[in-house]
């Protein structure tokens, strides 16, 4: 079965509600790792139920958040995880297949974990292309030390991850390495001490 195809709206749920709690508790780390509130406009690619958007529009109030995901998750999140007087919207879309929106800063909260080189270099070229001069890019993985040899928690993550996904997890250098070869440029690595890291990666 392709990745991220559901058997049923019941197995969607238990899968978003999982996402949804790890940024209940680690998302303000994330969003805090870094000073983001020159980026106006953010797009949160597969943001799934919205939590750390809502982190982010929370913390950085006049900017305008909105999760793309794929419709289905939209739609189940619009349904079960909406809000009264929500701060985020939400777009339908496919971001390997699809247009990618301008924004000033593109989220990818354990996307790249999923995917091989080639696809996450695709859309990373992708979002450089789309982003508006000055924007960036945030990446919010659990991150290998250089040597690989741990944090134990990470190796864990990276096994489950090389058995469910076509992915795994990275250090630091991999993702400096990927966003390099998109076109991004001036890195900074946040680490959190918590289960999620931060980088983030501006444009010119
Ligand atoms: C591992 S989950 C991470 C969700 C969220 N970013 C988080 O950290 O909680 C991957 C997300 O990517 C979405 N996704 C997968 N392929 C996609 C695509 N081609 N276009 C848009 N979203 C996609 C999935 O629906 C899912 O919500």
């Amino acid at each position: 079965m392709p990745m991220f195809c559901f058997r049923s709206e019941e197995e969607m749920l238990k899968f978003m509600g999982l996402m949804n709690s790890t940024w209940v508790i680690d998302g303000h780390d994330i969003v805090t790792a870094f000073d983001l509130s020159s980026f106006k406009t953010v797009i949160d690619l597969g943001g799934c139920s919205g939590a750390l958007a809502r982190e982010l529009a929370k913390e950085y109030p006049s900017s305008t958040v909105t999760v793309l995901d794929l419709p289905a998750v939209v739609q189940t999140a619009q349904r079960h995880f909406a809000q009264q007087d929500d701060t985020i919207c939400f777009q339908e879309g496919d971001f390997f297949e699809g247009e990618i929106p301008p924004a000033d800063l593109y989220i990818l909260a354990r996307i790249i974990h999923d995917w091989k080189e080639d696809k996450n270099l695709k859309l990373l070229k992708k979002i450089h292309t789309a982003c508006h001069p000055g924007g960036g890019v945030l990446i919010a993985e659990a991150l290998l030390f250089e040597n690989r040899r741990g944090p134990t928690m990470v190796q864990m993550f990276s096994l489950n991850m090389l058995v469910q996904t076509e992915g795994k997890e990275h250090p630091p250098s991999h993702y400096t390495r990927l966003l390099t070869d998109a076109g991004f440029r001036d890195v900074q690595v946040c680490r959190t001490g918590k289960s999620y890291d931060a980088i983030l990666r501006r444009d010119k």
